[in-house]
């Protein structure tokens, strides 16, 4: 078994791009060989995918108004644009940005299958993100990461029902990673969205005996303190953290952050590549000037209200890519402007 490459750097949190109309887009285009034969067909045509779902045939008189509406055949061109413009070579599938819970678990493991396709030699790392509010959802997620091959799979904490306490969280994400116990394994720290606070810190301890696959943490939160303490912990530098809070990133880096995840990477990689290249010289002040960079963009959007449907907007914009509009409850860009207008 070839050694594993290191996750460090940037890692895009994809968006999922969606048709306008609802209609999945379904002309042929080449892929290719990933998958191993006898486990499935290669990076099959798009009108073919979703028929051939683990062998579940879909019923065509069904409305799959949910899984039509994401636009498969876009990714190819998506990968491409990250590796060459944005210097991207890490993504970070089905997550937040990707409105991963706002998908069903058909569609989800479709746009698994995709990146994994078409990033093949040209990605580094995809990782897939599994969680959802329920295990066998999450198990199967998991299973099915597995089997086509994933760099790593990451879970969030169930946000319905929460974990009280580091016992139960960890209990859960057990549960998960042992259905794939080969995949290296990431918690997704994201309490603002899961509401959910235990102090990474204290999830570390006796980690990697419960979940030996345990490989790190994704650190979508401001608390540096708790980011620090974690780092300070991890002094064999087994785990990896990558943070989530783009518009502090430089200072994430300056406790120890591995690399990092995030939206902003998907059309400001190159600019922040920069940040980390200057960082590591290091030209503190130069690094600086890129964070501000990004912090000032944030900023500005931010307060005109940012989020995923503006992601996907800007990303259209800036990349010529069609993101399409994202999935309710959010609104597209436009119309939620209007609305507050
Ligand atoms: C709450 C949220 O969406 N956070 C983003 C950030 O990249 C965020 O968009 C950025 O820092 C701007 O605030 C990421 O942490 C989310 C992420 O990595 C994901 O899509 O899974």
């Amino acid at each position: 078994m070839t050694p594993r490459k290191k996750l460090e750097g940037l890692v895009a949190a994809t968006i999922t791009p969606m048709t306008p109309d609802g209609q999945q887009k379904t002309e042929p285009r080449s892929g290719g060989e990933f998958f191993p034969q006898r486990l499935r067909p290669p990076c099959p045509p798009n009108a073919e995918r979703g028929k051939r779902e683990l062998g579940v045939a879909p019923n065509p008189f069904s409305p799959a108004q949910f899984s039509r509406q994401i636009n498969l055949p876009v990714i190819r061109q998506y990968v491409d644009y990250l590796v060459n413009e944005q210097n991207v070579k890490n993504v970070f599938v089905n997550g937040t940005t990707g409105e991963g819970l706002s998908l069903s678990i058909q569609e989800r493991k479709q746009l698994a299958e995709e990146w994994m396709c078409q990033g093949k030699d040209k990605l580094d790392h995809v990782i897939i993100h599994v969680g959802a509010l329920n295990l066998p959802e999450c198990q199967e997620l998991a299973r099915h990461a597995a089997v086509i091959g994933a760099g790593g799979i990451a879970v969030i904490a169930p946000f319905f029902f929460k974990p009280t306490n580091k016992d139960e969280l960890v209990a859960f994400l057990q549960k998960i990673a042992s259905e794939a116990p080969e995949v290296p394994f990431y918690y997704y720290h994201i309490p603002p969205l899961t509401g959910v606070k235990i102090r990474v810190e204290e999830l570390l301890d006796g980690i990697k005996a419960q979940i030996p696959n345990f490989q790190g943490v994704k650190f979508s939160d401001t608390d540096l303190l708790d980011l620090a303490q974690c780092i300070n912990k991890n002094e064999t530098g087994e785990f990896e953290f990558l943070y989530g809070v783009d518009e502090q990133l430089l200072g994430a880096l300056a406790v120890g952050a591995n690399g990092a995840v995030g939206s902003t990477y998907n059309y400001l990689g190159r600019q922040t590549n920069l940040m980390l290249q200057a960082f590591a010289k290091p030209d503190l002040a130069l690094a600086q000037k890129y964070q501000f960079l990004t912090g000032e963009f944030l900023n500005f959007v931010i307060k005109l209200g940012f989020g995923v449907a503006q992601t996907k907007a800007v990303m259209t914009f800036v990349s010529g890519i069609p993101m399409g509009p994202p999935r309710l409850p959010l609104v597209d860009a436009s119309r939620q402007k209007q609305s507050h207008d």
